[in-house]
């Protein structure tokens, strides 16, 4: 069983395992400090003009008067195992439907030739000049905000996502176990208490065992706790990532942030519904001891300042921008929206092991020793719902070889690619 959508929540079912325990206490805890906090919070209404999305009509939209312009110039700096794949897939529907203009990979690349820092010409269509206007920029890159706004029109919106350090190492320990740090390490625990010691920052590849979220903002990722710049180190990152960044999301408050998002591109609660995607299967997660994840704060602790500081600034943005109760409200609409989304398109409303995918051309990419789940369609969708359906669980590979084929023809047939058979599922 994999993760499933139930009538006014949004949570794992099956066989409720203790692996994830580390995961649910952290949501846990920040959903009790979220109550805590609720009546506190100021109001301040946004509105916005109607979208093309009809599919998930709600009653009670209370974006009615145009006040406020949708934001269609947007880069999203996609982090390593935060939920960015489901964010990219929200932010691709946008732009399919609307017919923006994508800053994709070179040749067909999946990602802006991460781990290199980004440079304009990564870009497909920045060299040729055959584009000229960019909307929205999403796919894995090393940040850097100079050579991104040589790009990005001027009055682009730039939002990221953060996850806690420890659920998100866990993540990454079995994602990227074939990476040199990790190879010859028997568990996480393992490498915490030994392996570092012949960790090598040089070897390729290796920044995914450290500080991976600043080395994908685009600092330098190599740094000890108890460095004599350590202090310094930190305060230029997160004066940094404030001055390049409009917004920062909290992987742990998913449905949060996307309310937050809501608000902040003027966009509609419909235009933020999505499917948990890139979720690995139970019998691939491990749990943690305090003890371990103690080590892990230590280990990643520029990471796990960056996260502390921007888990508050994320809740002095919803105070700002949205108020608690509001967010409640919302965050529970946003749920019913996406139960209602799965009961007409999921087989089973769940999420389910690769092997269980039906349709081969909806596989999520496979790696490590992670068990990335998909999903099945529910079978009697008539076709244009199918159509809608399968865009919201196309794994990100096949949808961004899908738009670039669709944004380049020309070139796409030029380098035919194992995936192009998937432009005729819709
Ligand atoms: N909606 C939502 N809420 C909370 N968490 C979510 C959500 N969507 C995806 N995920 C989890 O994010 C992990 C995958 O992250 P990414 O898509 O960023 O991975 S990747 O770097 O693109 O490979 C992966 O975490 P793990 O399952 O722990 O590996 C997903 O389960």
């Amino acid at each position: 069983a994999g993760h499933c959508f139930r009538n006014g929540t949004n949570k794992l079912c099956g066989p409720f395992s203790v692996v994830l325990s580390l995961e649910c206490i952290i949501t846990l805890q920040l959903h009790l400090n979220l109550h805590r906090y609720i009546n506190l919070g100021t109001e301040k209404r946004l509105t916005r003009s109607p979208t093309p999305s009809s599919f998930l009509k709600t009653q009670n939209n209370t974006h009615t008067q145009a006040t406020c312009h949708p934001k269609s110039h947007i880069v999203f700096l996609k982090t390593h195992k935060t939920a960015s794949s489901t964010i990219l897939n929200i932010l691709y529907r946008y732009g399919e439907s609307r017919n923006l203009t994508f800053a994709l990979p070179l040749n067909k690349q999946s990602q802006l030739f991460y781990p290199f820092f980004f440079v304009p010409h990564f870009v497909e269509g920045v060299s040729s000049r055959s584009v000229k206007e960019f909307h929205i920029m999403c796919n894995h890159m090393r940040f850097k905000k100079s050579e991104v706004a040589k790009v990005m029109p001027q009055d682009t919106f730039y939002f990221s996502i953060l996850r806690h350090p420890v659920a998100m190492m866990e993540s990454i320990f079995s994602y990227y176990k074939s990476i040199p740090a990790f190879r010859k390490t028997f568990s996480l625990e393992d490498f915490l208490d030994n392996s570092w010691r012949n960790y090598n920052a040089s070897v390729a590849n290796n920044h995914y065992a450290h500080n991976i979220l600043a080395f994908d903002f685009g600092f330098k990722n190599n740094i000890a706790a108890g460095a004599g710049d350590f202090e310094e180190r930190t305060t230029v990152a997160i004066k940094t990532i404030e001055q390049d960044f409009n917004l920062i999301l909290i992987s742990e408050y998913f449905d949060e942030s996307m309310v937050l998002l809501k608000y902040s591109l003027c966009w509609s609660l419909e235009d933020m519904v999505s499917f948990r995607l890139n979720s690995r299967s139970e019998q691939t997660r491990h749990s943690l001891s305090p003890n371990t994840a103690e080590k892990i704060k230590k280990w990643n602790a520029l990471d796990w300042r960056i996260y502390l500081h921007f888990n508050t600034t994320f809740w002095h943005k919803v105070d700002s921008l949205v108020g608690r109760q509001k967010m409640e409200r919302e965050v529970a609409q946003l749920r019913k929206l996406q139960v209602k989304l799965a009961n007409t398109c999921l087989k089973d409303r769940c999420a389910v092991d690769p092997s269980l995918v039906k349709d081969a051309r909806l596989k999520p990419f496979q790696y490590g020793t992670a068990v990335i789940q998909g999903y099945n369609l529910n079978p009697n969708l008539d076709i244009q719902t199918k159509t809608k359906c399968q865009r919201f669980i196309l794994p990100e590979l096949q949808y961004t070889h899908r738009l670039y084929t669709k944004q380049f023809p020309k070139e796409a047939a030029k380098t035919p690619s194992s995936s192009s058979f998937l432009l005729k599922i819709m």
